[in-house]
């Protein structure tokens, strides 16, 4: 499982098309998709689905892993690789109950939230928001690089990537503090140059 430069998306953080910037982020070397269409201005129903299908098919012609985020009924359908559930999200152990086979990721920002977690069921650990990000509403205080130091050090063999304000400036900082992949969504899907941009993260 690569999960090393892992881009997330959804519609709502595309201002052209969203294929276009999967397929070009494809292109460039990406490991890992994760399927977010959530928040203000994303799609619902089977405008939501049909677009899900256009970027599935683009991973797999390009042998990049194929997330989906929150709603695991999107799992079946769009044969998706792996689930990523956070903490007010379906529980890891009902995931795994509905899709043994598949790989599931677990948001964790806090050392509570570890220890109200499963972790033995999770196949990585999303760990942030690492820096300030604006990308998500609701997102939580920034915690910094030592949080990954600090996930390292209790799950040396659970893949960590960190998420939230990950930048082609600051992704070293991520990478050096001992995790194993970035996760990113505004660096990618609103890049002028999305292939320099994966090149250097
Ligand atoms: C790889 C990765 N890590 C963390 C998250 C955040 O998940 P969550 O806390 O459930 O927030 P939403 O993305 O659902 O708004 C993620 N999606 N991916
Ligand atoms: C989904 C998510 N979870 C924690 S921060 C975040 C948003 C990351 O977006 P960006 O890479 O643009 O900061
Ligand atoms: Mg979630």
């Amino acid at each position: 499982m690569n999960l090393r430069k892992y881009f997330i998306m959804g519609s709502q953080n595309c201002d052209h098309s969203p294929e276009d910037i999967l397929e070009e982020a494809a292109k460039a070397g990406i490991t890992a998709f994760q399927f977010r269409e959530k928040g203000g201005g994303s799609l619902t129903g089977q405008d939501k689905l049909a677009l899900g299908y256009r970027l599935r098919n683009i991973c797999a012609r390009h042998h990049v892993l194929f997330f989906v985020n929150d709603d695991i009924d999107l799992a079946e359908p769009l044969e998706a690789d792996g689930i990523h559930v956070g903490q007010d999200d379906m529980r890891p152990e009902k995931v795994k109950e509905m899709y043994p086979n598949k790989i599931i990721g677990l948001s964790v920002s806090n050392q509570k939230e570890v220890e109200n977690s499963p972790i033995q069921l999770a196949d990585y650990l999303g760990a942030g928001p690492i820096f300030t990000t604006s990308t998500k509403e609701d997102a939580k205080q920034a915690v910094g690089t030592e949080w990954i130091k600090t996930l390292k050090q209790q799950y040396p063999g659970t893949p960590i990537v960190g998420i939230g304000g990950i930048t082609e400036q600051n992704a070293a900082f991520v990478m050096e503090a001992g995790a194993d992949g970035v996760a990113v969504i505004s660096a990618i899907a609103g890049a002028d140059n999305i292939e320099t941009v994966i090149r250097r993260l």
